[in-house]
């Protein structure tokens, strides 16, 4: 059974990652109107990570793997991908950028795959705009056989399953041995059994190849696929969802899934939604610094509306976390009862340092 607990995290840089967005901004103006796609978004990924990014529609996600791809360009902040500064990459630069230090996998089939080309042709295309150098006949073969399609080489997209376009899809994206994979709801158009298939594609390329990979998707089985989703909420990164496997006491494996806040370099966190609706939270909060946690408490007076009961047998413990700040007084109408403690904590002063 997997078990939650709640921490937050610190979003400091060490190393060279493969992805590093900081402070990302992108504004898009149509019709007059300023539409802030991303918002100071925050998010690395090391090398060799395979991580999954969620969130809900119109949270970000496509805007920022098209920044990421080099399609588009932010109007703010840094994106680095593969050594690459992305906001200072020239035409050509950004062309030759795209064709070998990224590969990218769409949601639609059509769109990764020329259908007049047989798979082989496809990966051997791919491998031709980008000048490989090298046997490349070996290369094609070397990925469809990864990727589990040797045997539909020959066929057209149209004479292939979903799952089997998809996984032609992302033989043609590593076929240039990118650093970086991205893909944009890869299992979008696929049914459950195919979905699993094609992610479960997608995690032993990273494994087997090293290709960072970040996915995008809407699906919810993707947590048994990645030890790292991601949530972006208006534009920013939320909170992070990291698994792992632990020994217990008694010798037994557990699987253990750890829920963060994200903090960012100047110390700003996104309270979740529930949390916020649980104590009525707007506008103003107080903080406190306690021995070892923050407090979020709402910033207006609360008036209980009748006298709370006097506790007789359990003591009433020292607030530790955003539902123990809360008044003693029951959610005012209208608002949800609070979460259940354990899938968020509040953070703490002593998880963030
Ligand atoms: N070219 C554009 N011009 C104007 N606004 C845009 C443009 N592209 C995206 N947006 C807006 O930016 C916000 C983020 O859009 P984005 O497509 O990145 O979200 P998403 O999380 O990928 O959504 P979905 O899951 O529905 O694909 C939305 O409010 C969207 O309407």
């Amino acid at each position: 059974m997997e078990k939650t607990e709640t921490r937050v995290i610190e979003t400091t840089e060490t190393g060279e990652p493969d992805v590093v967005c900081s402070d990302l901004v992108r504004i898009f103006t149509a019709q007059g109107v300023e539409v802030q796609a991303l918002q100071g978004l925050n998010l690395r990924l090391d090398r060799g990570e395979l991580v999954a990014l969620i969130g809900a529609s119109g949270s970000g996600k496509s805007t920022l793997l098209g920044i990421l791809s080099g399609l588009d360009v932010p109007t703010a902040g840094v994106a680095r991908v593969a050594g690459h500064d992305l906001l200072a990459l020239g035409r050509r630069e950004r062309v030759a950028f795209r064709r070998r230090s990224v590969g990218f996998v769409w949601q639609q089939t059509g769109r990764n795959l020329l259908p007049y080309l047989t798979a082989a042709e496809n990966v051997a295309a791919a491998l031709a705009v980008a000048g490989a150098r090298g046997d490349r006949e070996a290369r094609v073969r070397e990925v469809l056989e990864v990727l589990d399609v040797a045997g539909v080489a020959d066929r057209r997209p149209a004479q292939m399953s979903g799952g089997q376009q998809q996984r032609v899809a992302i033989a043609v994206a590593i076929a240039n041995e990118p650093r970086v994979l991205l893909a944009d709801e890869p299992t979008g158009e696929l049914d459950e059994a195919t979905s699993a298939s094609v992610l479960e594609a997608m995690r032993s390329v990273n494994e087997r190849l090293g290709v960072t990979t970040l996915i995008v998707t809407h699906d919810p089985t993707v947590s048994e696929h990645v030890a790292r989703t991601v949530q972006i909420r208006d534009g920013r990164t939320s909170t992070e969802v990291l698994r792992s496997t632990r020994t217990d006491e008694h010798g037994a494996e557990q699987a253990v899934a750890e829920e963060f806040a994200v903090l960012d370099r100047v110390g700003r966190l996104q309270l979740p939604h529930d949390f916020v609706g649980a104590l009525g939270l707007h506008d103003r909060v107080r903080l406190s610094l306690e021995p070892n946690h923050v407090a979020v408490r709402p910033g207006q007076e609360q008036r209980p509306t009748a006298a709370p009961p006097i506790p007789t047998a359990v003591p009433h413990p020292e607030p530790s976390t955003v539902q123990d700040a809360a008044p003693s007084a029951a959610p005012a109408a209208g608002t949800p009862a609070a979460p259940p403690r354990g899938r968020h904590a509040a953070p703490t002063q002593e998880d963030a340092s």
